[in-house]
């Protein structure tokens, strides 16, 4: 059992939240919305993120104050959404206890960095690498929150670190796997949400298996080309962190990504979507990091391009699709 405190009370980090309270430990959410502080500590619930849960854990409380939130915590984990991450963190700088692991669940590139969360993390926070953790995989957060059977997978470069928050983390519904690939991880989690954006479009412009399965298989090749430019290792990719993930967001409408590239491809502009998008779909701005990743590695990355002219320009689905399978494409 530890003190874990989670700094964002969004729809994963509530469920998350519960996943932690479930497996043994003294969990506090951290949010800067008073009314959700105490919805959670008065009615056990997240009316505002996670409204499916009707009594989240009698050992999940709240706060809004940043000093009491990581005072005597073991295990820190981050799930604000990647844009606002450093911004977020930085108000935490100096507060953390010298010993206190940090563990990031965010999926997303900085935009004006192009930076990866590891990064930002450990940046914002000034924290060495050997206290940090990423953790991702097929995890969305209503199936989580309803306790469905769900895994995912702990990356450190430090293997105690990743094996020490396996066992925070695990209980008899969410199951944990262990690496050392930080940046493989983080790269299939922020990469896989622009391939769900492409298909969740051509799902909306009324395609099916086909052009879903044809996208997809696509999207695994630039991202495995563009994480292993990185530094990532390619075994990631086909793992649980890697094509697990893409199946599940790019399979499913509880995928903000999804939801988000479907609303596009039934004719929605980009803020038309986004103000009915139900929580950050964080591929939107990461695709322009990918391109510009992909620019700096030197990677093609027809994908993330024809998506970033879905976004910025407004080109059709069958142009996306044109781009992204334009002539002299090898399939190797
Ligand atoms: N939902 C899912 O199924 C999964 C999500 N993830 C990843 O987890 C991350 C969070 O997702 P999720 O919780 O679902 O998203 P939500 O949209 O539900 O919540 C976003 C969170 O970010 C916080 N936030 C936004 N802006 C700021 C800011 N300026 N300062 C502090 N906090 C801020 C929000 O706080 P507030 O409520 O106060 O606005 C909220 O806690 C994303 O990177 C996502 O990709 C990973 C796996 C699964
Ligand atoms: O990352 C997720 C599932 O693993 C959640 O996807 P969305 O952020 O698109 O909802």
């Amino acid at each position: 059992m530890a003190n874990v405190t989670v700094l964002g009370a969004g729809a994963w980090g509530t469920a998350f939240g519960q996943v932690l309270a479930d497996a043994g430990n003294k969990v506090t959410m951290w949010a800067i919305e008073p009314e959700i502080v105490d919805a959670i500590n008065t009615l056990h619930q997240n009316p505002v993120r996670l409204p499916i849960v009707e009594k989240l854990p009698e050992n999940m409380t709240a706060t809004g104050d940043r000093r009491k939130a990581v005072a005597e915590v073991d295990v820190i984990i981050v799930t604000i959404a990647a844009q606002f991450a450093r911004q977020a963190l930085e108000e935490f700088k100096g507060l953390i206890p010298d010993q206190a692991v940090v563990v990031s669940l965010m999926k997303g590139i900085e935009r004006s960095t192009d930076k990866r969360m590891d990064q930002v993390v450990m940046e914002a926070l000034d924290l060495p690498a050997d206290r940090f953790a990423c953790l991702s995989g097929p995890n969305l957060s209503k199936e989580i929150a309803l306790k469905q059977p769900a895994a995912a997978v702990v990356a450190s470069s430090k293997e105690e670190v990743a094996t020490r928050v396996a066992a925070i983390v695990s209980t008899e519904y969410f199951k944990i796997l262990t690496s050392n690939d930080v940046i493989g991880v983080e790269m299939c989690g922020s990469l896989k949400n622009v391939v769900a954006l492409a298909v969740g479009m051509s799902r909306g412009a009324g395609y099916g298996e086909n052009t879903a399965a044809m996208i997809e298989t696509r999207g695994m090749a630039e991202l495995t080309a563009l994480g292993v430019a990185a530094g990532a290792k390619a075994q990631t990719f086909f793992g649980l962190a890697g094509v697990g993930d893409l199946i599940a967001t790019c399979g499913s409408p509880l995928s903000r990504n999804y939801t988000f590239g479907a609303n596009l491809g039934k004719g929605m502009s980009v803020d038309e979507a986004t103000k009915v998008s139900n929580g950050v779909a964080e591929g939107v701005p990461t695709t322009a990091a990918v391109v510009a990743l992909g620019k700096k590695y030197g990677v093609e990355t027809p994908l993330a391009s024809a998506m970033l002219r879905v976004l910025n320009e407004g080109i059709s689905c069958d142009q996306m699709l044109g781009e992204i399978f334009a002539e002299g494409i090898v399939a190797e």
